[in-house]
């Protein structure tokens, strides 16, 4: 079943159009993570999903539902990022108390233990926390509200590389036992591919990929090998990523189709090219790499 569905989804900031057109669809109960560059629309798209902002033009549905104004959406939403305010008068001990009566599937065990596994102390204020434990803090609402769409823009923002892999685990393990539909943004595809199960990729207001996990892991190839060799084999290919590796070497990465396997005829070396990699290069196609700015 799908709970988000959008057609033709447009966005703009004044004259300025953020989201153009977009079509996807999200299934219930899986992982999806939210992937593009910094400032390509990835908090605007979370926020018309939760129902925070309302679209320009085209159409959004969130079961079924458009979600502005949505109190269906509102009640079974969850919206986690590192500006989640609460009540300034509640120290944190107090705010894990109060949770239950916001979320209905609230788990305030769960909430107890992650608040003691993460040495949050109940007196302290959310709002003198260091970046990296208020959002530790803000994940713990996020993952004991066991809302059914919950919603993590850039959650780990600031949390060290052992918290971070604390958040995965205890995410995944969650999950696993209250199966639920995430959207997950995050800059770290490399950290959280194992995680997720889909991707939705953007870039210039657009969807350039809406696939399985399985799909972007195979989705790109390295091919590298004298140049005229390559050149001649790339054909019309389109190239996403190319650069020299020697006077008459070539690395280059491709969109892997059925033509790749007959590269290492033509004495071309082939290499898989990780998710994360390949969105990095899908992404990087218009701008080219750092490199060129020296040039
Ligand atoms: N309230 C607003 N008014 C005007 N422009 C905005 C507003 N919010 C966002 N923008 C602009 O919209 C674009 C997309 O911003 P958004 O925060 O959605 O991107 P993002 O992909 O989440 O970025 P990042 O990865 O850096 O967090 C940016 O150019 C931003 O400056």
């Amino acid at each position: 079943m799908k709970v988000v569905a959008c057609r033709g989804l447009t966005k703009a900031y004044g004259h300025t159009k953020v989201l153009d057109g977009m079509n996807f669809n999200l299934e219930e109960n899986k992982i999806t993570g939210l992937i593009g560059r910094n400032g390509v629309g990835k908090t605007t798209l979370l926020k018309l999903i939760a129902g925070f902002y309302k679209e320009t033009s085209g159409e959004i549905k969130v079961w079924g539902e458009r979600p502005f104004n949505s109190l269906t959406v509102s009640a079974n939403t969850i919206f986690v990022d590192d500006h989640m305010s609460f009540a300034p008068a509640l120290n944190l001990g107090e705010i894990i108390g109060e949770m239950g009566r916001f979320y209905a599937n609230w788990n305030a065990e769960l909430a107890k233990r992650l608040f003691d596994y993460f040495s949050f102390h109940p007196k302290q204020s959310h709002d003198t926390l260091s970046k990296g434990k208020r959002n530790t803090f803000n994940m713990i609402i996020g993952l004991a509200s066991r809302c059914p769409l919950t919603i993590f823009d850039e959650p780990t923002t600031g949390m060290d590389a052992a918290v971070r892999k604390d958040f995965y685990r205890a995410l995944l393990k969650d999950y696993l036992a209250f199966p639920r539909t995430i959207i997950l943004s995050s800059h770290h595809l490399d950290e959280i591919e194992d995680l997720l199960e889909d991707i939705l990729l953007i870039d210039q207001g657009e969807v350039l990929l809406n696939v399985s996990m399985e799909e972007m892991k195979e989705y790109a190839v390295g091919i590298s090998g004298k140049e005229s060799v390559l050149e001649e084999w790339l054909l019309d290919r389109e190239v996403l990523y190319a650069k020299s590796i020697g006077p008459d070497s070539k690395y280059v990465v491709v969109k892997k189709d059925y033509g790749v396997s007959e590269a290492a005829r033509h004495g071309l070396t082939v290499r898989p090219v990780s998710a994360s990699d390949a969105c990095v290069y899908l992404t990087n196609k218009a701008k080219g790499g750092i490199d060129d700015v020296f040039k």
